[in-house]
């Protein structure tokens, strides 16, 4: 689960008002369709509803809109972190197999570094991040005169950490009222149910939600946000076809109308070659930029934990594109391997905001360096 850590209160933030700078301007942007001018009539808004977005909670229930707030991971109860533990290490027992059992009753030679680079390798970890760990082991134990097979498994440990701990980042919330998340990611990736999670996380800690269905191309996907909506309380704006721009444009007016404290805009799927989608993507962002300087504050890339090394393409891809802000890196209770971490803390490192670990609320978890190499070592 999450809690929020609250951070002193900010100044108010200033009346959406003229842009205090331009609107951030992704790279060239040869669009094939041209660029409609976001609507000027609102889109159907699906508001279970208008007047109390959270009725659950008083009006007052509901955080401030200035009020500066940071996702960590709460005090999980301990059965619970270990139903999540166990199920994290049993998505990634094929690495974790592989890396422990090298170790057995192993001497330190060549022998057991060219074990572990295979297996390093064979976990997504890529080329270089698996030649940064193994010259900084060899230097370890040599400075350090490790001995045992199980010391080096330790040096090893306090490595992978080192490496992977500068993608662990907390979510910082209420740093704009709206704050405008904007999700893309290939299709299947997992993004409609991790915005889903998300809204309800943000719901139960007083961050009032509003839902962009900007997966236009899919019925299904857009009903399965409204579905989401209509459980939960959430209003989401969407449209039955058409520009996926004008829904974001709409979402993000609709939240500063109504002091909504976070807009998620969901993004159809696509594959970072499929190059007249990423330009949609693209004006997406634009268009949201339109509608508020400076946003999207947040740009996520979803991906699935179980896409090997394809991973770090994509990553490389959407970031180049877009400029991502945070990854959600989701299905890792799956046959995930975990090693492309490495890759991309060594080649892109982009901050993983979450790990998903199954279909339920509590499966999205904040990204812990720590937890995440136990479970690959244990
Ligand atoms: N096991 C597991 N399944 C997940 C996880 N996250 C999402 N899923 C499942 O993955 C499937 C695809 O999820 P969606 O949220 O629809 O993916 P999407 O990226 O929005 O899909 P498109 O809109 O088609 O691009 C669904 O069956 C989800 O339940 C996870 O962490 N673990």
């Amino acid at each position: 689960m999450f809690s929020f850590f609250r951070r002193k209160p900010k100044e108010p933030a200033p009346a959406p008002q003229e842009p205090i700078a331009p609107a951030p301007e992704p790279a060239p942007e040869p669009i094939a369709e041209p660029v409609a001018e976001p609507i000027a009539s609102p889109l159907p808004v699906h508001d279970p509803v208008p007047d109390a977005l959270i009725p659950s909670q008083a009006a007052d229930d509901v955080a401030s809109e200035t009020e500066e707030v940071v996702l960590v991971p709460a005090e999980t109860p301990p059965e619970v972190k270990k139903s999540w533990m166990s199920r994290l290490k049993a998505g990634l027992s094929k690495t974790s197999t592989n890396l422990t059992t090298l170790f057995v009753g192993a001497k330190i030679d060549d022998e057991l570094y060219e074990e572990l680079e295979s297996a390093l390798l064979m976990a997504d970890a890529g080329v270089e991040a698996t030649e940064q760990l193994l010259n900084s082991l060899k230097r370890r134990v040599k400075e350090q005169k490790l001995t045992e097979a199980a010391q080096v498994k330790s040096a090893l440990r306090s490595l992978m950490i080192e490496l992977l701990t500068p993608l662990q980042k907390p979510l910082v919330l209420g740093r704009e009222q709206p704050l405008v998340m904007m999700i893309a990611g290939v299709n299947g990736a997992g993004k409609t149910t991790t915005i889903g999670k998300l809204a309800n996380h943000l719901q139960a800690h007083r961050q009032s939600v509003l839902l962009a269905a900007g997966d236009t191309f899919r019925a299904a996907a857009r009903e399965q946000l409204v579905a989401w909506g209509e459980r939960n309380n959430v209003t989401v704006i969407s449209q039955e076809s058409g520009d996926p721009a004008a829904v974001a444009f709409d979402a993000v007016n609709s939240a500063k109308a109504r002091k909504t404290n976070v807009v998620m805009v969901d993004t159809a799927g696509r594959l970072p070659t499929q190059l007249h989608l990423m330009d949609e993507l693209k004006k997406i962002q634009r268009v949201i930029g339109k509608a508020m300087p400076l946003a999207p504050h947040e740009i996520l890339l979803v991906i699935d934990g179980n896409t090997g090394q394809n991973a770090l393409a994509q990553v490389k891809a959407f970031d180049d594109a877009l400029g991502l802000t945070g990854l959600v890196i989701t299905k890792l209770d799956g046959t995930a391997k975990g090693g492309v971490l490495a890759a991309i803390a060594k080649i892109r490192p982009v901050p993983v905001y979450f790990i998903g670990i199954g279909e339920k609320i509590e499966d999205l978890q904040p990204f812990n360096a720590e937890e995440f190499v136990d479970a690959l070592l244990s």
